[in-house]
């Protein structure tokens, strides 16, 4: 598995940035890139070769009811060449030209910046990964079909898919370590500025990938279960803030998703740190790591959408926003730093056994350094608070306007004590489907990326290894097709006979297969307590229009939450 690439330059150019070109040069995250004294630069897997990946039966990620079309899970027969993908002319007019460079120009340096720089392709899938732009997508599928195909320089081709037997095909066809690729500025941050061997969970692959994940998940869901109390407390403490900053009309302001975040953070550092850092803590005068953190997260979050869309320039020049963005991140990462700190600390003083098993689990593994640490907590903060605090604001609005749901929920919730345990939140049946609805309509990660790892057929399109997908599914929830009434919010669908007959490609909120969500259970959990505290207090408006989904890079929602929320 291990691919290698010699490239020869005469020039005498930094190591360093060498290192960024030839690594840009591939889509393929995976690898690293050593650069050999001599002028020869080497790319060598990164992987661990002489480990062979464990054998995974593809079967277990793929629904029992899923029609497939017989000539797409046969092995590859005849096939259109990927050449026949219809896609935009212009596009595929100027990768010709770029094509043709390396021909040309002995100076493959300057060709690996070029198509780092102009690349068509990059451009578009910087637009549209993780999100873009729903009309986009819809345009380029109502003029190409449902395969398309986006030229790009140096054959860095991106295909475009929406369709649920589609994507079955590409996840069956994933090996057993998928590969995505986004988020590069956080890769690079990590990589580049602070020297980390490693990535973070989100962005490595092959075994390294497989150990964190492996370290990471059941401690994650075991500390979640043994603070339970605590996290109750947390949704109290919430709730409580909410009487106290709702003006007369029992209307919030219009920071009501930082109060989210504020819940979220206390929570995920109690569960995984066994730490209180007081997010929620009022009166909020001082400036406290807390609400330092607060406001970098914020800053890097918008800042993240900036660099990630269009041309990536901050990879060869230090642009204003990713000046902002290193600042911020680092912002973070010693606060965080200071958070484990204290919380090894408290467990040595303690003595105790039981205390925090996520960081305990961590600890414990020889093969996870302290750095490892670090991003696992800081990926569980970018990509969690988001989509967390996404689907608690768009599922308020949802019961806000839709009172016979809202009703039917507080019915089911007052049959419960408030102080709930997780035994009782799993009986919350229309609970759970309120969650999952509002995840199938603004599913707050709206497109998936893979990089292929073997060559796929699509229709009759055979795709070849490493093309980078980008697969829209948030589409799919609103076809009639695959969902009746399509565009209304009817949890009660989840809760029929007939829910298991949904094609499960037809949405996907939590992604699929070895590399979707890690915490998708514990995601849902905090997401229902916070729910079950809210209504079972309040009666939730809103009287400001519709609030939908940003579909940006981590999608926002689009109009200020200024809920009321009336005491019963
Ligand atoms: C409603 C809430 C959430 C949604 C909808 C969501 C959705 C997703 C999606 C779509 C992916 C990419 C999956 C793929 O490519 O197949 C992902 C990955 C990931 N999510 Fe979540 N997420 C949520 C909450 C969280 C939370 C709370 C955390 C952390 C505590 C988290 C941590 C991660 C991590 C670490 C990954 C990368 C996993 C890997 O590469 O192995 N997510 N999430």
């Amino acid at each position: 598995m291990c691919s290698r690439l010699i490239i020869q330059t005469s020039k005498n150019s930094s190591l360093k940035c060498l290192e960024r070109l030839i690594s840009n040069h591939h889509q393929v995250r995976s690898k690293s890139v050593s650069v050999a004294s001599d002028s020869k630069i080497e790319e060598v897997s990164e992987a661990k070769e002489t480990a062979p990946p464990p054998e995974v039966d593809v079967n277990k990620y793929i629904h029992s009811n899923l029609m497939l079309e017989k000539n797409e899970t046969k092995p590859q027969e005849s096939s259109l060449s990927f050449d026949a993908i219809p896609g935009p002319r212009s596009l595929f007019l100027i990768s010709k030209f770029w094509n043709s460079i390396p021909k040309l120009d002995s100076n493959r340096v300057i060709v690996s910046f070029i198509q780092n720089f102009l690349s068509g392709a990059n451009f578009f899938h910087n637009i549209l990964c993780w999100g873009g732009n729903k009309q986009f997508f819809n345009k380029f599928f109502r003029v190409y079909g449902p395969v398309v195909r986006l030229h790009g320089a140096f054959h860095s081709d991106v295909v475009l898919l929406s369709r649920p037997e589609h994507a079955c095909n590409i996840f069956q066809h994933s090996n057993p370590y998928p590969i995505r690729s986004c988020l590069e500025c956080i890769e690079k941050y990590r990589l580049d500025h602070k020297n980390y061997e490693q990535a973070g969970l989100f962005f490595t692959c092959g075994t390294d990938w497989k150990i964190l994940r492996d370290t990471v998940s059941q401690p994650l869901l075991n500390g979640a279960d043994m603070y339970y109390q605590r996290i109750n407390d947390i949704c109290n403490l919430f709730v409580q803030r909410v009487i106290t900053n709702r003006n007369k009309l029992e209307e919030v302001g219009d920071n009501f998703d930082t109060e989210l975040y504020r819940w979220y953070l206390e929570s995920l550092f109690m569960i995984t740190l066994r730490t209180r850092t007081g997010f929620l803590d009022n009166p909020q005068k001082k400036e406290t790591d807390a609400t330092a953190f607060l406001s970098a997260l914020e800053a890097t979050l918008r800042t993240i959408g900036k660099c990630e869309y269009g041309f990536h320039i901050w990879k060869f020049v230090e642009t204003t926003s990713w000046k902002v963005l290193v600042k911020n991140c680092d912002a973070m990462d010693t606060i965080l730093n200071e958070y484990v700190d204290r919380a090894v600390q408290s467990m040595q003083d303690k003595k105790d056994q039981d205390a925090a098993p996520f960081l305990q689990a961590l600890i414990a593994n020889q093969k996870i350094s302290r750095s490892d640490i670090i991003t696992i907590l800081m990926d569980m903060v970018l990509i969690g608070t988001a989509t967390t605090t996404h689907t608690i604001a768009l599922l308020l609005f949802h019961l806000s306007k839709n009172t016979r749901c809202q009703k039917k929920l507080r019915e089911e919730i007052g049959r419960f004590k408030d102080n709930v345990s997780s035994s009782d939140i799993e009986q919350m049946s229309y609970l759970h489907a309120c969650i999952k609805e509002v995840l199938r309509i603004s599913p707050p990660v709206p497109i998936l990326s893979r990089v292929l790892t073997s060559d796929v057929k699509i229709m009759d399109y055979m795709i070849p290894k490493d093309t980078r997908i980008l697969f829209a599914s948030h589409l799919n929830s609103h076809r009639d097709e695959h969902f009746e009434e399509a565009n209304k919010f009817k949890p009660e669908r989840w809760m029929s006979s007939n829910a298991d007959e949904y094609n499960i490609f037809a949405t996907m909120p939590f992604g699929h297969g070895p590399k979707s969500c890690l915490a998708k259970e514990f995601a849902e959990n905090q997401i229902a307590v916070l729910i079950f505290k809210i209504c079972r207090k309040f009666h939730i408006e809103y009287d400001y229009g519709d609030i939908q989904s940003s579909h940006e890079l981590l999608a926002s929602p689009t109009k200020p939450l200024k809920f009321r929320f009336i005491d019963l």
